[in-house]
């Protein structure tokens, strides 16, 4: 398996408490993975842990507890700052068991010099370093400073807990670091544990398995969305992403669901263009929705030059909603996505889609299991890995994005396929693909396909899901367009 980000780590870590898979269990499965490390390295000695205010102390608070508990350790622990600033819930929880744990010595030292005083940091057979982990911003301050200089300066074995203190896991800057004789990283290997030159740094690097559910990983779930971008304080309009609706026609309810579900994401400006026969009514759902009305009652190709221009001032173009199969619409459709830099392409604009598309933009596709058939040619198989399997592939042959809605959907970027089961059947009613491509554009418009695909299918079916809480099989996609921010402020 390949090696993974440390946000991706945390991600993954959201995932398993969306799951019900709770920090405090997995900080006793890293804790316990440490202390039988040094068991099987010593069978009795000196131990002292120096442990962090983060989540990375609260390993080593786990870690010596459990060593403790063989009366062979003579076992002692630091903690650097006070207990009162002990930064979560399950690190409180396990330093607080410590005074009832049979540690030799347990002290919380705040400050460098008095640190460098203590009389602990000779004749130990093993040093613990849980002073920094993945939380690290930044070059290390005091006291944490001192203490990676004095585990540094000390004979004894070192071992790092998750990363060597100080050491960017994703591979950045070191400016400075504990220089550990091993070092154990949790769930999956590290990315900056990988890179030429870090085994100076890390020593040798063991992997423990902290019992992560399999679904937190595969299936996207809350922790996803906090890899998506962020708004800067300082951002001005358009920042936050332009996005461009180009829809309508033959309807118009489905450029509007779009184009309102867009703005609930989060875009700061969201253009519709539609033909003008439909653009008085899609412009009176909503005062916040900007139409541009096209020549003509369908798509047609003297809409070009106008929507050129649009463009070219968006991030991001969703074409689709509400088009039609007019043959000179699906023409112009044609024509229009070489001229787009990033596009969301679905419904009506499916239909006939040439793939691959000659272009050097980057594309989502948003088909639902029918669609994706036609497009790919042949049936799809039932089960889920052959599914992942034939999309997986069909997206990297034809270099685009693809979400293929479904119970479960499928999304893959043809190098990593993820599945999401937020959703329910209540939203079989009309309008929910048009909300579904108006968040994945205004994601797309801000991050990159893969992130903006994943997290748009969990966005629509979580908000889907709170929907159905009060509206049961008479949900409409307004509801779901309604609970977007719900979904996207964490309240689940
Ligand atoms: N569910 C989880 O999130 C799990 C996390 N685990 C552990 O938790 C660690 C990550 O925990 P945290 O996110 O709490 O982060 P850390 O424990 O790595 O560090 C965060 C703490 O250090 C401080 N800090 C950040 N940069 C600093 C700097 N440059 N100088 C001095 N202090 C600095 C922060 O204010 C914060 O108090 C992982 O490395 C791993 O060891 C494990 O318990 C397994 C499960
Ligand atoms: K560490």
């Amino acid at each position: 398996m390949s090696s993974i980000t440390s946000s991706k780590m945390r991600a993954i870590d959201a995932n398993c408490t969306y799951l019900g898979l709770s920090p405090v269990q997995l900080m006793e499965n890293a804790g316990a993975a440490i202390a039988r490390e040094i068991m099987s390295k010593i069978s009795s000695g000196k131990v002292l842990f120096v442990a962090g205010r983060g989540n990375n102390g609260g390993d080593a608070f786990v870690a010596a507890r459990h060593l403790a508990t063989n009366t062979n350790y003579e076992v002692r622990l630091i903690l650097l700052g006070h207990s009162s600033r002990i930064r979560t819930e399950e690190s409180k929880q396990n330093f607080s068991l410590l005074s009832y744990s049979g540690l030799t010595e347990l002290k919380e030292i705040a400050d460098s010099k008095e640190l460098e005083k203590y009389s602990g940091w000779k004749d130990n057979d093993i040093i613990v370093d849980g002073v920094l982990g993945s939380g690290i911003k930044g070059a290390p301050r005091e006291p944490e400073s001192t203490a990676i200089a004095l585990i540094n300066s000390s004979n004894s074995f070192i071992i790092s807990i998750d990363s060597p203190s100080g050491y960017d896991l994703d591979g950045g800057e070191v400016v400075k670091s504990v220089i550990a004789d091993m070092t154990i990283t949790f769930h999956r290997m590290k990315t900056g544990l990988e890179l030429p030159g870090s085994e100076k740094y890390s020593g040798l690097v063991k992997v423990a398995p902290i019992g992560v559910c399999r679904d937190a990983e595969e299936y996207v779930g809350m922790g996803d969305l906090m890899s998506l971008s962020r708004r800067n304080r300082d951002a001005h309009k358009g920042n936050s992403g332009r996005v461009l609706i180009i829809g309508g026609g033959a309807y118009y309810g489905a450029p509007a669901l779009a184009a309102l579900a867009a703005l609930r994401t989060g875009a700061d400006i969201v253009t519709v263009a539609v033909p003008e026969n439909v653009a008085d009514t899609v412009a009176s759902f909503s005062p916040n929705l900007i139409v541009i009305p096209l020549k003509g009652d369908r798509l047609n190709p003297s809409n070009i030059p106008v929507l050129k221009n649009l463009l070219e001032t968006h991030d991001v173009a969703v074409i689709g909603p509400g088009l039609g199969r007019e043959k000179e619409t699906l023409e112009t459709v044609e024509q229009l996505l070489p001229l787009c830099r990033k596009a969301v392409v679905d419904a009506d604009a499916l239909f006939e889609l040439k793939l691959p598309i000659k272009s050097e933009g980057k594309f989502i596709l948003t088909p639902h299991s029918a669609e994706f058939s036609r497009l790919y040619g042949s049936e799809i198989p039932e089960e889920l890995d052959s599914k992942k399997n034939v999309v997986s592939s069909f997206a990297s042959d034809n270099d685009v994005t693809v979400v293929m809605k479904g119970k479960v959907d499928v999304i893959s970027d043809g190098s990593v396929a993820r599945l999401n089961r937020t959703g329910n059947a209540g939203m079989t009613v009309g309008g929910t693909g048009d909300v579904l491509t108006g968040i994945t554009g205004a994601l797309f418009a801000v991050n990159d396909a893969m992130d903006a695909a994943s997290c748009a299918v969990f966005i629509s079916g979580a908000a889907g899901d709170l929907a159905f809480k009060n509206k049961g099989n008479g949900l409409l996609a307004t509801d779901i367009i309604a609970r977007i921010t719900d979904v996207i402020l964490g309240v689940l």
